[in-house]
């Protein structure tokens, strides 16, 4: 088929490799076109699931916007087909695999290195927003790292066009800002707390509002309940980079790209991303 066409995939295009990791829909495996071996991820989701779950929807918007969004930073989905009881999404390979992965290994991140990160995903971002879309659910899951150590965001299964706003909740709350917990209309600015939460936890090792009970996780952030632990020592730089991100009325929030104009980001974001 031509560029322009959309190819029909089917699951006979591909060998199929090694399992990648396992969601809450489905398994990934690496696996290689056959024609061209290119090697992709293949995400397999199980229509069944699907329907029960009733987020056919959620996927048809993640597979819509997925398909205009190209940046570095940002995990591609060059496709997707469906067979009798799956759909499969082709995903682009990220190499060196899962960043929450990484955060547990290493405990917590140099400032440098977390500082390099929140760059990239700004800049994702910022390419997001311009595009109206905002992704909602920006969290070390949902980030992989690429073959030379880049940042990519992937799943865009809860990100809208900003036009619209709903959405039902579930999976963690940590990451949420409080317009989201409390329900009420939110926009882009949701993904400027949740990358201010994310920067937290790449510093310190635990996201800030964390707590044993949920009861307690939703008043801390609808209370912005935000401290810095004296443990591992971490620049005044990067807390006051923080505070100006975890901030309750989301008018106020640190704009992105006033973002990778802070100190903190210039003197310790490596410019290459
Ligand atoms: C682990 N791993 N290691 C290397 C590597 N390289 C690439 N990818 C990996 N993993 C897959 C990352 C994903 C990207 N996009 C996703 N999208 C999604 O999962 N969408 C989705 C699912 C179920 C339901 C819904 C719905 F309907 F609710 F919207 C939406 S998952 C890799």
């Amino acid at each position: 088929a031509s560029a322009g066409e959309k190819k029909r995939w089917t699951l006979s295009d591909f060998d199929i490799g090694k399992p990648l990791g396992r969601g809450k829909f489905g398994h990934v495996y690496l696996a290689r076109e056959k024609r061209s071996n290119h090697i992709v991820a293949l995400k397999v989701l199980f229509k069944s699931q699907l329907q029960q779950s009733q987020v056919e929807h959620q996927l048809r918007r993640e597979v819509e916007i997925q398909s205009h969004l190209r940046h570095p930073n940002i995990l591609r989905l060059y496709g997707y087909f469906y067979d009798q009881k799956r759909v499969y999404l082709i995903l682009e390979y990220a190499a060196k695999c899962e960043l929450y992965k990484e955060l547990q290994k290493c405990k917590y991140f140099s400032e440098r290195r977390a500082a390099t990160y929140v760059a990239s995903l700004a800049r994702a971002l910022i390419f997001c927003h311009g595009k109206h879309v905002i992704h909602r659910d920006i969290k070390p899951e949902n980030l992989l790292i690429g073959a030379q150590g880049e940042l990519k965001i992937a799943d865009f299964g809860w990100s809208v066009h900003t036009f619209n706003r709903r959405r039902t909740m579930c999976g963690t709350l940590d990451y949420l800002p409080p317009e989201m917990v409390e329900s009420v209309e939110h926009d882009a600015s949701v993904d400027i707390w949740s990358l201010g939460v994310l920067c937290y936890e790449f510093l310190y090792g635990v996201p800030p509002f964390e707590a044993k009970e949920h009861s307690d996780t939703y008043r801390r952030i609808v209370q912005v309940d935000l401290k810095f632990p004296t443990k591992p020592i971490v620049s005044s730089a990067a807390k006051d980079l923080i505070s100006q991100m975890l901030v309750k009325d989301s008018s106020q929030r640190l704009p992105l790209h006033k973002l990778l104009e802070h100190p903190w980001i210039v003197q310790n974001a490596d410019p290459s991303g």
